[in-house]
């Protein structure tokens, strides 16, 4: 099956991402790539062969539009080079997008080499699809059973 790839990076890390997609573009062939707006601009215009999807503008919903797609099951791996330098003016959404990244299983790197390692691994595709779709609720049933 297709996997569904989000790709994110804040603004002084978006040279950085393109130029990691294009040292790994043969393994995002068969892949569609969902991106945040500016993110996704910068890379339609270097990879025009690549399916790439612009969602919203980070600061403007596209963190959380991820999320959501996160939430149902519909993102397989996320590479999202996030500036620790900089203050960002929604980051709850990207804390957000972190968290439901890691409570969904959803495979995510936060900087280059961590995206390397994922990447590079043979098992990339087969680990993405034993995962599509993870739902925490059997890790997390203690809450949802909770007293009220
Ligand atoms: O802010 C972002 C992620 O938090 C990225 O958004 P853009 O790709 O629209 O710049």
């Amino acid at each position: 099956m297709t996997l569904s790839i989000g790709l994110v990076a804040h603004d002084r890390r978006k040279r950085e991402m393109a130029d990691w997609l294009a040292t790994h573009k043969a393994q995002f062939a068969g892949s569609r790539i969902f991106a945040t707006g500016t993110t996704g601009r910068v890379l339609q215009e270097r990879f025009p062969d690549l399916d790439i999807v612009a969602l919203k503008s980070g600061p403007f919903g596209g963190d959380q539009q991820l999320g959501s797609m996160i939430a149902h099951g519909e993102l397989q791996a996320m590479f999202f080079f996030t500036d620790p330098m900089t203050p960002q003016p929604h980051d709850v959404d990207v804390r957000a997008l972190i968290r439901l990244a890691n409570m969904y299983e959803v495979p995510i790197a936060c900087n280059r080499s961590t995206a390397d390692l994922l990447i590079s691994n043979p098992k990339f595709e087969e680990i993405c699809e034993e995962y599509r779709g993870h739902s925490p609720e059997q890790v997390f049933a203690d809450y949802q059973n909770r007293k009220l």
